[in-house]
């Protein structure tokens, strides 16, 4: 079962293994898991893989692989996450099979009329909510604007996570936007304290979503 609420993309440490910074993360609370390394090989994803495999233990959070459907089939991880530049979601779908977890980035309204590569998708990702250093190469940001008319105009049962920009200060407004849930580089890989940066997230979506709800 898909847990969208706060969703761990990895990304700059400074310096610090990234396998503790997962297992950390995890433990404060992080309910998915990204491995997103743009330059690695497909040999590197895969060791990279199997380390955060044995840093999450038991917990059963999933670790989906960014952009490459091959890792993610080899790996065993439970998915990918595709956006322009890759295959599309439902030859994906193809490629892993129906129990496999597969994201797409999503930039504007019109492609949500693309509805082969929606229904294929497990979440959308609004992307991104806002600027951000950590990727610098995005289309123009939806703002929260962006986040509700995507929401209103999507399948009612699809999970929808907001990614760019997001913190602690922001991630409160963008559940209340219509977001499911959160992503984030930053916001805990580059956290003093990666566990403390999650389990303030988390108990912020969290209320959030309770807000909503009431
Ligand atoms: C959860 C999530 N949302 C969006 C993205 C961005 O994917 P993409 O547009 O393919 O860009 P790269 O990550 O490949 O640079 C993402 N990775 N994760
Ligand atoms: C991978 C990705 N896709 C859209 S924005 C982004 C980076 C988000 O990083 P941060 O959470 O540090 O803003
Ligand atoms: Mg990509």
């Amino acid at each position: 079962m898909l847990d969208p609420r706060l969703y761990l993309v990895t990304g700059d440490t400074r310096g610090r293994p990234l396998a503790d910074i997962v297992g950390a993360a995890v433990d404060g609370g992080v309910t998915l898991v990204q491995l997103r390394e743009k330059d690695a090989r497909p040999d590197t994803l895969a060791a990279r893989y199997d380390e955060l495999s044995i840093a999450i233990g038991d917990t059963r959070v999933p670790i989906l692989v960014n952009d490459d459907a091959d890792v993610a089939r080899t790996t065993g991880s439970a998915g990918v996450h595709v956006g322009p530049d890759d295959i599309a979601p439902a030859e994906a779908r193809d490629l892993l099979g129906a129990d496999a977890l597969i994201g797409w980035s999503i930039h504007d309204l019109a492609q949500l009329g693309d509805t082969e590569n929606v229904r294929a998708s497990d979440y959308l990702a609004a992307s991104p909510v806002w600027a951000t250093a950590t990727k610098t190469d995005t289309t123009a940001p939806l703002g929260l604007a962006g986040v509700a008319a995507l929401r209103r105009s999507m399948p009612p049962h699809v999970p929808l996570v907001a990614i760019g920009g997001i913190d602690a200060t922001n991630a409160a407004d963008v559940i209340a936007a219509g977001a499911d849930g959160i992503a984030v580089v930053s916001a805990i890989c580059s956290a003093a304290d990666p566990e403390a940066a999650a389990c303030e997230l988390r108990s912020t979506v969290d209320d959030a979503l309770a807000r909503r709800e009431s």
